[in-house]
């Protein structure tokens, strides 16, 4: 089963045919999988290339190096994490990933950054990767019978996470580790970007696991449960995991999550009840929730 590969080549604000033709296949993979491929989504390849070479520059250095960067909190979310020091499936052996992780940019940029060309391709990323969610959430809204602007007015960036992720290589000590423990997204949508490894896979409605296969040049996208919770679980935020793959060497991804600003309370949406299908989740504010969420992965938190 390979996840559902729409072409956003025909996105155009002024063509309202072609938006809903766009909402109408978002709406068939969301409500299906939970996950979906898009390719022509507005974000330079060139800029991709850059990124993901800056990553594994930025991973191959000592780890004192790395650490300049330090993670200080689940409240700011910002810095260098190590190697297991995190378990996305909170109760099970700490993931054989590090990431360099960053919350809210914007907000970042007059940190003391060891290299300042390399904050500035990473802003330059996330600026794009955000605009682009933007255009996503323009479909969402006209599927889900919303305001235009209903998601982009609530996503200004301040629970906006990017994070550069690395896994190395198995080793013989690492037996029955994940790269990513079994787990959902914590806020609205998911936009990630794999090399040619793979690895991640889907778990779909039954319990299958389904390898989500990279596809040179699209990026993949998922929502996590705040919207699940909007559309009363009719778009579906599904469990996911990387399995760490024996032989193939090292694994890059970045994972940029877009979600509401933390005082956004999340209510079921008017499009996503009736008599027969009741809220099936109470409101709950965004910045809570993900923060728990966060919280729980930390070990020893
Ligand atoms: O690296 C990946 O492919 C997926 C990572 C992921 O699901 C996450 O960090 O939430
Ligand atoms: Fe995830």
């Amino acid at each position: 089963m390979d996840i559902p590969l729409i072409d956003f080549a025909s996105y155009d604000e002024s063509d309202a045919t072609a938006m809903r033709k766009l909402a109408e296949q978002v709406n068939a993979a969301l409500t299906g999988i939970g996950f979906m491929s898009l390719k022509n989504i507005g974000i330079p390849p060139e800029l991709q290339a850059e990124i993901f070479a800056a990553s594994r520059a930025y991973f191959s250095q000592p780890e004192a190096e790395k650490r300049k960067l330090g993670y200080s909190s689940a409240e700011d979310n910002f810095g260098y994490q190590g190697v297991c020091e995190e378990s996305l499936e909170p109760g099970q052996p700490p993931d054989l990933k590090e990431a360099l992780t960053m919350r809210d940019l914007d907000s970042k940029l007059s940190l003391e950054w060891p290299d300042p060309d390399f904050r500035d391709l990473l802003h330059r990323f996330y600026r794009e990767c955000l605009s682009a969610a933007y255009r996503i959430m323009r479909v969402f809204s006209i599927d889900l019978d919303v305001p235009e602007d209903y998601f982009v007015k609530v996503h200004s960036g301040e629970n906006v996470t990017m994070r550069l992720l690395h896994y190395p290589p198995l080793s013989a000590t690492t037996h029955g580790q994940l790269g990513a423990g079994a787990h959902t997204d914590y806020g609205m949508i998911t936009l990630l970007f794999q090399d040619e490894v793979g690895g991640l896979e889907v778990r779909d409605t039954d319990g299958q696991w389904h390898p989500v296969t990279p596809v040179p040049g699209a990026v993949v996208i998922n929502v996590g449960d705040l919207t699940e919770r909007w559309t009363n679980r009719r778009y579906r935020s599904s469990m996911h995991r990387v399995q760490p793959r024996g032989g193939v060497g090292d694994r890059y991804s970045i994972a940029m999550f877009v979600d509401p600003d933390p005082q956004t309370e999340v209510v079921c949406l008017p499009s996503c009840t009736d008599d027969a299908h009741p809220p099936l989740y109470p409101p709950t504010s965004a910045g809570e929730h993900i923060l728990q969420r966060i919280q729980a992965t930390h070990l020893g938190a």
